[in-house]
């Protein structure tokens, strides 16, 4: 991290983020990250920031409600996706971490949702995601990109509180994965593996596998 000097969750998150960006994930500010805070609330990406070498004056810490609590960089505002965030956080209070990338292959992958569900292929890598059935049925929830992000978080709240997705992952079509964990370090592993998928359901298609279950 350039001439950081990051103490708490931001050091975690700014790693993280460097870590997506160098995989092509975070091209061009695309992205964001959160943590719950220590001091409260939780410290998300500031919106617009290259993720490639973000400092602690990158980050936000907003409340649950999306309202600036610290704001290190006096210009800088939340992420335009903290919506987005709250409504995971509100639904789920045990994650502590939401990352959202943004990835050719999800992006590839999305086209073959249907009715607001993407079926994911039963590969090994999905015990690492919390499904250990032998040959499970998992189904990824999609949603529409629309223009105005809170519409998008409103939707995800609604569904969110109807049905627990069997995975900690969500895909906004066309636009990108948002995934979660318990900490920075569970996120990191989920964002890891289910972007393993999508990779995979994209070179089966094109090794002409017929499908990629
Ligand atoms: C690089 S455009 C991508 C943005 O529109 C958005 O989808 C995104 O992920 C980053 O928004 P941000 O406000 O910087 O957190
Ligand atoms: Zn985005």
């Amino acid at each position: 991290m350039a001439g950081a000097a990051v103490t708490d969750e931001r050091r975690e998150l700014a790693a993280a983020a460097r870590h997506f960006y160098q995989r092509g994930w975070m091209v061009g500010t695309a992205g964001n990250l959160s943590a719950r805070a220590s001091a409260g609330g939780f410290w998300i990406t500031a919106s617009g920031r290259h993720k490639g070498e973000l400092t602690d004056k990158d980050f936000i810490r907003v409340d649950m409600d999306g309202q600036v609590l610290e704001s290190p960089d006096l210009q800088g505002r939340p992420s335009a996706e903290t919506s987005i965030h709250q409504a995971i956080y509100r639904a789920f209070p045990e994650t502590g971490a939401i990352f959202h990338v943004h990835s050719v292959e999800a992006n590839i992958a999305a086209h073959w949702g249907e009715k607001g569900r993407l079926r994911l292929p039963a590969l090994e890598m999905i015990k690492g995601l919390g499904v250990w059935e032998e040959n499970p049925l998992v189904d990824l929830p999609v949603f529409e990109n629309l223009p105005h992000v809170p519409d998008i978080s409103a939707l995800i709240a609604e569904r969110l509180e109807q049905e627990r997705p069997q995975i900690p992952a969500l895909l906004i079509n066309l636009h990108g994965a948002t995934v979660w964990g318990k900490d920075c370090t569970a996120a990191l592993h989920h964002t890891e593996l289910l972007e393993y998928i999508f990779r995979y359901m994209v070179t089966a298609r094109m090794a002409g596998l017929g499908g990629y279950a």
